[in-house]
């Protein structure tokens, strides 16, 4: 809807309604024709102001509507006729002016913006281009390099930058819409000739081929894949060097592939899905709208190790007072140094000042007698952490809460180590755990909602994507993830070499393959966990019990591997060699390609070939296969819980929606049928047969993901 009213006797002001963010329904948009007419015809008003209701412009188009049959007004011709009027049009922006938001403000003729506004045009983010002319408008109005940065990127720009790069014509710390409707006033009557976007010529650019040809190598090196960003880029080349109406045509052109792609309609589930997320609940009932978080000011780590200096990081950004608990004092040394600088980078990136005094240091338990919230970080070993958690009990004031990091420890056995168990809750964080933008929280079978509530808003505090799960080896990401890590290495036995596994998966759009992840996260890590679990038997190199552990198919190559001491990037050789260590740049290296066949002479195994088809599919569909077992065990809430964990903590490619998303695309039963074959294939891997709940959803016609929810609630009920 859009409200009319008429103001200071001459301006017609327009106010958009649409709760929370002003989108362009067909409502909307149907209400600002009737309104912009309405204020055009009557003779009494001299210039009209847009605005939007509670403080906000406009948040875009309605991204609810993509996807269905759209109705009302189309939103070019509604900007047409609002750049077309022969009175004045101010778009008064407040909060943010988004997407079609912003090309509706590009439509007006004038632009005042209150200094905290955002401005952007992100539908790239949403596998889409501004297709309302804001491929068109933008490069006209501020020039085709400044233009690129922005739609190819999606970011956001603050009314300061707007006004710089001459997107808005006046910034405003007052109330925005009454500096826009005097400013309306004031230019009531003059010529509006200068003043149409549309009729702009495209400024003048120097080498225009030679910016575009650079610039589109960019986008397509760092879109893995996404078509998006290249759409983008073609539609900004049309608005320089074609006449608007052609550039126009060509907009509508490229929108029409992106709006109806596969892509487009993942990147559009994930922003949902990431809103989804937030809407928690558990087994046994409790939600987030029912739980109230806990306040929480002062928190403590335990454990100053890579982890623990990440998360250090992340409390203290976030504005609490940390204290910051190790025992060993050269390792807290070592660990206030690489805080500091930590948090000097990230302040000098961010142009704020560092917040060094927000921590203290301690090599003393007691330090964290008064604070509302600890995260241990001791190194992954039940009987240590155990430990920590009783002295944890014995010192901290009664109510606090008390979390894990622990990437796959059982959180329950460690809260039955506490007078309090209902305090205990795993927070999951993912190194590097300043950077990374994925937290787990991990309830047990007796973590209170409010315990939970508090991390889980604690995590959105820290701009985490935060995920509620239940508790399992592994939880939700690390126990699919070792599926996919198994399969790798159980390739590599039948034929292949990293370098096949890393390009299939990389050309599938992840920022790196397994192997190549494998040797910067460190040989020795995953080693470490085997050995946790008992699967590592050093000197086992030959004999077919090398290749069989707890009863199923084990590939022991990670462990030669870390026997020889190639622990990937720190030791400079893994699966690949590095030119010194740390080096980011992976070789192919002659002695890994040698080893794997002396391994396959050794055990008997013929090489065959292996298509890149055959890696994403054993991989990702072994993956796929246990995310179904994970929402069967009722350990994600939903697809979007799994989802949402693989995009943000594991690199899936945003375009293919996550793993789960994605076995949607491909059709269910597709992928059930593939993993019966590869089962047959491979019968001492069980983890190939197709999950229960995979099995039901084909058997129930395959149904859209957003219903999956129904057939699992049955499955359980029928338990
Ligand atoms: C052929 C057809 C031609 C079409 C022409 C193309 C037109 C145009 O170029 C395309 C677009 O504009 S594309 C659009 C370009 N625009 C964008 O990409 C902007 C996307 N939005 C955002 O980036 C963020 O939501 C904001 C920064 C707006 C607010 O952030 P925040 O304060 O952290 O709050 P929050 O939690 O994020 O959201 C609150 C609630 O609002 C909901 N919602 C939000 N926007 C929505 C929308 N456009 N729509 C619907 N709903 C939208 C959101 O789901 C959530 O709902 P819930 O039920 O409570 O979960």
């Amino acid at each position: 809807m859009a409200q009319y009213t008429r103001v200071s006797g001459f301006v017609g002001l327009i106010t958009l309604q649409n709760p929370p963010v002003n989108a362009l329904s067909a409502p909307v948009r149907q209400g600002i024709v009737d309104t912009v007419q309405r204020a055009l015809s009557d003779p009494e008003v001299k210039s009209v102001v847009i605005c939007g209701q509670n403080g906000i412009f406009c948040g875009g188009a309605d991204i609810k509507e993509f996807g269905t049959d759209m109705f009302g007004p189309p939103l070019i011709p509604m900007i047409h006729a609002i750049e077309a009027a022969n009175k004045p049009v101010v778009a008064a922006i407040e909060g943010i002016a988004l997407g079609g938001g912003l090309e509706l403000a590009l439509g007006c003729h004038y632009r005042i913006a209150h200094s905290k506004a955002r401005l952007g045009l992100p539908e790239v983010t949403l596998g889409l281009l501004p297709a309302a002319g804001g491929s068109q408008r933008l490069p006209r109005l501020i020039g085709v390099p400044a233009a690129l940065n922005l739609i190819t990127t999606g970011r956001h720009v603050t009314a300061a930058e707007a006004l710089q790069l001459g997107i808005v014509d006046q910034v405003t710390d007052h109330n925005t819409v009454d500096a826009a409707v005097k400013f309306a006033l004031r230019v009531g009557g003059q010529s509006l000739d200068a003043r149409r976007i549309s009729t702009y010529p495209c400024p003048q650019q120097p080498d225009l081929d030679a910016l575009f040809e650079d610039v589109m190598q960019k986008v397509r090196q760092s879109a893995r894949g996404a078509i998006a960003p290249v759409a983008c880029v073609q539609a900004v080349r049309a608005a320089a060097t074609l006449p608007y109406t052609q550039g126009m045509e060509r907009e509508k052109e490229l929108m029409a592939t992106l709006f109806t792609s596969g892509q487009a309609r993942a990147l559009q589930y994930c922003f949902f899905a990431q809103r989804a997320v937030g809407r928690w609940k558990m087994p046994n009932g409790a939600r987030w709208d029912t739980s109230k978080p806990r306040p929480v000011h002062k928190a403590a780590v335990i454990g100053l190790g890579t982890m623990g200096r990440g998360i250090t990081v992340a409390l203290a950004q976030t504005g609490l007072s940390v204290i910051a608990v190790e025992s060993q004092e050269k390792q807290l040394m070592e660990a206030k140094q690489a805080v500091s600088g930590m948090l000097e980078r990230g302040a000098k990136r961010r142009g704020v000042a560092p917040v060094l005094d927000r921590i203290s240091y301690s090599q003393d338990i007691q330090a964290v007698a008064d604070v509302d919230l600890v995260i241990e970080a001791v190194f992954e070993d039940m009987a240590l952490k155990t430990k920590v958690f009783r002295q944890l009990s014995a010192v901290c004031k009664p109510g606090t809460l008390l979390c894990t990091n622990t990437s796959a420890l059982d959180v329950d056995q460690l809260a039955s180590e506490t007078p309090n168990p209902e305090l205990v809750v795993g927070m999951h964080f993912f190194a590097p755990a300043h950077v990374m933008k994925l937290l787990e929280v991990v309830y047990g079978s007796r973590s209170s909602p409010e315990a939970v509530a508090t991390a889980m808003q604690l995590g959105k505090k820290m701009g985490k994507a935060s995920v509620a799960v239940g508790n399992c080896r592994g939880f939700v990401g690390n126990r699919m993830l070792k599926l996919y890590l198994e399969q790798a290495s159980f390739l590599l036995e039948e034929g292949a070499t990293p370098e096949l596994v890393d390009g299939a998966l990389e050309e599938f759009g992840f920022p790196m393959g397994v192997f190549r992840m494998s040797d910067l996260s460190g040989l020795d890590v995953g080693w470490r966990i085997r050995k946790g679990e008992g699967l590592v038997e050093p000197g086992m190199a030959s004999g077919q019990s090398a290749r069989i552990r707890q009863g199923r198919r084990y590939s022991p190559l990670g462990d030669l591997l870390y026997e020889q001491g190639r622990f990937g990037l720190k030791t400079s050789r893994g699966w690949y060699q590095y030119d010194k260590p740390g080096s980011r740049v992976a070789r192919s290296d002659p002695w890994v390609h040698s080893f794997l066949e002396e391994y396959r002479a050794r055990h008997g195994l013929v090489a065959r070939n292996i298509d890149h088809q055959e890696v994403l599919e054993r991989c990702l569909y072994a993956m796929i296969n246990e995310g179904f077992h994970i929402l069967e065990d009722g350990i994600a809430a939903g697809p979007e819980d799994i989802d949402v964990i693989y995009v943000f903590g594991f690199g899936w490619p945003r375009h293919r929606g996550g793993p789960m998303f994605y076995a949607d695309m491909v059709g269910l039963a597709k992928v059930m049928e593939k993993l019966e074959h590869y089962h047959q294939a491979h019968p001492d891997v069980p983890y190939l047969q197709p999950s229960n709940l995979l099995r039901k959803l084909v058997a129930s016609g395959s149904p859209p993901i957003h219903t999956w929810g129904e057939v699992i609630k049955k499955l359980h009920s029928q338990l």
